[in-house]
Order: structure tokens, then sequence, then C-alpha cells
């Protein structure tokens, strides 16, 4: 699928998605991991029928979302970053309308609701307005809603930006929940943590494009799996003096950008002591210290050679 937004005034066209090609599975629950302006949600405004795609094509259940959005739209629950709950109406309110939008007679859409408000916890909030709740609250709220007709496939559009830690692990469980009982969730986010607590299968995506993708396994694995130890000094460090620690066994790849030395290592014993030796050996100080170990991190920096900004 491609979206490139046009012009407009003396903003160049966007192309904010350059070929995403992705296969979600029945029950998966999959991850679309990204920084912001990755375009993670422009590819779910397009497979959620929200978005015209300017190239490629999209199916949800075989169902093809340009020709026939209506039919995804029956099909799929999509849960949007911000609060779009209405606030002239209470939590409750709000799921029995949109049960009734889906079909629903009042009777079933009242016993959805019901059922619903127990399973996530909100019989509190029941009869509370939307906007008068905490953000983790009106998130939940915005799930049932997206669930009332029983969706296929339930799409989420970074659903724990902005929650506190706690809230958000209170939200992963809940989502842990759904999938084990059978929901299909396609989810972005730009937490890595987030996507590697709760994804079957991720894909990474930057600038547009799927950079890598697999279980948090094998994209590690992809990636070499290498610890990466970042040292900052106070002048600029000639590359002669790395160059035998370069062809080291254990040692994947060194890179010397001005001050900074960053090393990817399978065998990362005693490098972080070597890299501060050589810098007193030239008269240069270390200023600062970073070492990641083995995650997605250390394996989006070595696929992209960039440092993840989250
Ligand atoms: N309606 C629009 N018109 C023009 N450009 C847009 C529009 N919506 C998004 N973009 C641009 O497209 C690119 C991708 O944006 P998108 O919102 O899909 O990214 P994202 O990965 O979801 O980021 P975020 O986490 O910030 O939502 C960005 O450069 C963004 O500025």
């Amino acid at each position: 699928m491609e979206k490139i937004y046009p012009a407009s005034g003396s903003r160049p066209e966007v192309p904010a998605v350059r070929g995403i090609d992705l296969d979600v599975g029945r029950g998966e629950f999959f991850g679309l991991l990204g920084p912001n302006g990755a375009g993670k949600s422009t590819t779910i405004g397009m497979l959620t029928t929200l978005i015209v795609p300017t190239g490629g094509s999209a199916e949800v259940y075989g169902v093809d979302v340009v020709r026939n959005p209506i039919e995804v739209k029956r099909r799929i629950g999509v849960v949007s970053q911000n609060n779009t709950l209405d606030s002239q109406l209470t939590a409750a309110e709000n799921l029995e309308f949109r049960g009734r939008y889906f079909g629903l007679t009042a009777k079933e859409a009242r016993r959805r609701t019901d059922e619903l408000i127990e399973l996530f916890d909100l019989a509190e909030q029941r009869e509370g307005n939307p906007f008068e709740m905490s953000g983790g609250q009106a998130k939940r709220v915005m799930i049932c809603r997206a669930l009332m007709h029983r969706p296929d496939a339930l799409f989420l559009d970074e659903p724990t930006a902005g929650l506190d830690p706690q809230t958000r692990t209170n939200l992963w469980q809940v989502l842990r929940e759904l999938q084990a009982g059978g929901q299909t969730i396609l989810l972005t986010t730009h937490y890595m943590e987030e996507a590697e607590a709760l994804c079957d299968r991720i894909a990474v995506v930057d600038h547009g494009k799927i950079l890598a993708r697999g279980t948090v396994d094998e994209l590690k694995s992809i990636a070499g799996a290498d610890t990466v130890i970042t040292v900052s000094y106070d002048a600029p460090v000639a590359p002669a003096g790395l160059q035998a620690l370069a062809d080291r066994d254990g040692i994947s790849k060194v890179e010397v950008s001005d001050r900074q030395v960053r090393v990817f290592a399978t065998v990362p014993d005693g490098l972080l002591g070597e890299l501060v030796t050589i810098g007193s050996a030239a008269g240069i100080g270390v200023t600062d210290v970073h070492q990641l170990r083995p995650s997605l991190e250390t394996a989006f920096l070595t696929l992209t050679g960039r440092s993840y900004r989250e």
C-alpha cells in the first residue's frame, strides 16, 4: 500500500507510506512499531477505510478496503489515538449507541454493554461523562465501543500513548486477555517495550517502509543480537586506534563519528574498559557511556544505523 499526501501551499507532497506489505493472521497480535511520523497511523487509516490509498491495495478478511469500505467497517473495530467518545452521552450510552448503529436490537445492545462493562471493569464509570474520566478509563471505554459488534479484527492506534506506566501495564493485560479470547489485534506503537510485551509478530516501520518483520526473537537475530556500546569522548577519536578492535572476533561493527564510537558486539566482555583505555592512550577523556543489551532497540540501531527516536 502507498499513500502520498498531496502538496499544499508551500508544503511539498508527503510520501507517508511507500509500499507497506503486510499479512496478519487470524487470532494474531500484530504490531506496527516505528517512531513518530513513520507512517503507522496512515497505514492503519488505510486499512480501516478512513484514508484512501494512492497506490496498492489491501483486504481485510478478503474484503477490499477501497472497493467495499462498508463491509470492511462491519468487520473491524477501531480505537484511534484521541478520545472520540461522545461527550453528550454517558459511557454506557456511547456503547449502546454504537451497538444500535451496527444493527443490534436495543436489548442486545444493552446486554453487550453490560458484558463489556463488566469485562473491562468499568462499572463505576458506567454513567460517567467520557471526558471526565482518566485517560486509561476513556481508552477502555473506547475499546469496549470498538468491540460492541464483535469485530473480526481490532485496530488500535497507539493505545497507550500518554498513559502512565501503571495504566499502560493494566491496558496490556486487557489486550492480552482479548487475544486469549481469540481476538485478532493490530496495534501501532512507538514504544519498543510495548511491541515486545504484546505482539506475536512485529513490523518495524520507518519513513513509510517496513525495515524488518518477524517475532521479537527473529528481529533480534536478523539484527545480529548484538550488544551496542556507545562511548562519547571529549575530542575526536582517530579511527586507526580502533582498527584492532574492529578486526576482532565477537565484534560485528565499529562506527566512528567525530567524538562518538559505537561498537556492535556479540561478545561485549571487557569492551567498555578497552574503549576508555583507547581514549586515554590518545589523551582523550570519556564524557558519556551507553550500553544496550540485545533488544528490539539494538535491532533498530543495527537496521537503520540510527538511534530509535520515540
Ligand atoms: N493529512 C495529512 N496531510 C499531509 N501529511 C500528513 C497527513 N497525515 C500525516 N502526514 C504526514 O505523513 C507522515 C506519516 O504520518 P503518520 O501519522 O502516518 O505517522 P505515524 O507513524 O503514525 O506517527 P505518529 O506516531 O506521530 O502518529 C508524517 O510525515 C506526517 O507529517
